[in-house]
């Protein structure tokens, strides 16, 4: 059984075709990776899986659901979360509101209930905010609650995008370029905190990376795009000792460097 499925998924805008006749699929509960050189595709396949677009051809499937053309604002509901390349929060809100617009989506009350703030919301509002400063704390964010989100450095905004997310409480947690603009030692911090909150939550993740040592790291499958087409899949084993990626993605030279 798989968790996420695309079969012969085609993108094309106009004339440009940024996927072609993709097919992948990610085992519940797996850490697969979608890797290869910019302009291959990769953040069009997010797009795609949240219905964002709609694919040309093809099919998506999420736990045994079509999902093809979903409507953006069904997938939570569905158990999708993700993270975005440009980071897209509530900039002039506190750490901890964006966290909270997220835990509050799923909680139900109407607005005259909420206009006078009966007890029922009362207790509602205190329940979001301690999940919301659980999740900050897992994220290692929770001294941080009630600075504006645009204070943060990136690397820090980018783990709230995470803490966010998870408070969506996904089964499947798409992250696009988690570690983006880390150092090497940052990126492997994060590759940790991905570990944690994959076990922690019980989640299958699809993430982007170009820091090789994050994927290679966490992911058990690694897909490979290039020009909008499925070079190869593999472990990471595999998948640095192919030829094909080496020449198109890594390069010849590339040797990984073992963290531990
Ligand atoms: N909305 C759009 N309209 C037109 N072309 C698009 C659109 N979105 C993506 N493309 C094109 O599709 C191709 C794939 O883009 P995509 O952003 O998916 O690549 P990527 O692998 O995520 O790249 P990067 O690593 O730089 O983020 C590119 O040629 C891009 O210009």
């Amino acid at each position: 059984m798989s968790m996420l499925e695309l079969t012969g998924v085609t993108k094309k805008f106009g004339g440009i075709v940024a996927c072609k006749d993709i097919s992948f699929s990610v085992a519940p509960g797996q850490v697969a990776g979608l890797i290869g050189p910019n302009g291959a595709g990769k953040t069009t396949v997010f797009n795609l899986i949240t219905g964002v677009y709609a694919p040309t051809a093809g099919s998506i499937t999420f736990a045994d659901q079509d999902i093809t053309a979903i409507r953006p604002d069904k997938v939570v509901a569905h158990g999708i979360a993700r993270t975005f390349q440009n980071i897209r929060l509530f900039r002039n809100l506190t750490v901890l509101d964006n966290v909270r617009i997220a835990v509050d989506k799923e909680v139900d009350y109407a607005l005259g209930e909420a206009l006078v703030r009966s007890p029922r919301v009362k207790n509602l509002e205190q329940e979001i905010c301690a999940l919301a400063m659980e999740r900050l704390e897992e994220v290692g964010l929770a001294d941080k609650a009630d600075v504006r989100a645009d204070s943060l450095p990136y690397g820090l905004q980018r783990k709230l995008e995470i803490a966010r997310a998870l408070a969506l409480r996904p089964r499947l947690l798409l992250l696009d370029e988690p570690a983006a603009g880390m150092n090497p030692e940052e990126s492997l911090e994060l590759a940790g905190l991905v570990r944690t909150l994959h076990a922690r939550h019980d989640l299958t993740i699809l993430l982007i990376e170009h820091h090789m040592d994050v994927v290679m790291e966490l992911c058990e499958r690694i897909f490979v795009l290039d020009f909008g087409v499925k070079l190869a899949e593999g472990t990471a084993e595999e998948i640095q000792t192919n030829p094909d990626v080496l020449r198109a993605y890594l390069g010849e030279g590339y040797k990984r460097v073992r963290s531990q």
